[in-house]
């Protein structure tokens, strides 16, 4: 066992619809601690570096727009496995087919947009981890 942190983002939706608390909650809740937390109005530069790995999918323009368009909550969390548990938590990618009980499943829904609106990031291994802590909390 090790203690790990990751990154994780309350998108400008969430923000937007007052789930910041409710996010934090829920983190708090399954017991991992909230080390570091920042409201940030993210520059388009950092915005396509954070979704690097998405650069030329259709999707890539509205998404770094979407991310832009409000303020986003950045949280670094730490715990053993904290970066597996919170994509645990976030429930998966389309909320209209998210488990219940899940961030995204209990919380979010299809609003017809052209980018995914799912309220949270969260890091994908230690390495995504390594490298968008520094990018948000530089
Ligand atoms: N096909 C798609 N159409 C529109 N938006 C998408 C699509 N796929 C992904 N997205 C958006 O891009 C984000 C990053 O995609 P990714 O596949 O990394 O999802 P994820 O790992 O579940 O989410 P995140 O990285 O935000 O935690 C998604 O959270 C969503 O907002």
């Amino acid at each position: 066992m090790s203690t790990e942190e990751t990154l994780i983002l309350v998108k400008p939706d969430g923000v937007a619809r007052g789930l910041t608390g409710e996010v934090l909650r829920r983190i708090e809740a399954k017991g991992y601690k909230i080390v570091d937390l920042r409201m940030v109005n993210a520059s388009r530069e950092l915005l396509e570096e954070h979704y690097e790995e998405h650069a030329g999918k259709p999707f890539f323009g509205p998404l770094v727009e979407f991310m832009a368009s409000g303020p986003v909550v950045a949280v670094r969390a730490s715990g053993n496995r904290v970066i597996e548990g919170f994509r645990s938590l976030a429930g998966a990618t389309d909320p209209t087919v998210a488990a219940p009980g899940t961030i995204r499943g209990d919380l979010g829904r299809d609003w017809g947009a052209a980018v995914t609106q799912n309220i949270v990031h969260g890091s994908d291994s230690t390495l995504s981890a390594e490298r968008e802590l520094a990018l948000w909390f530089a």
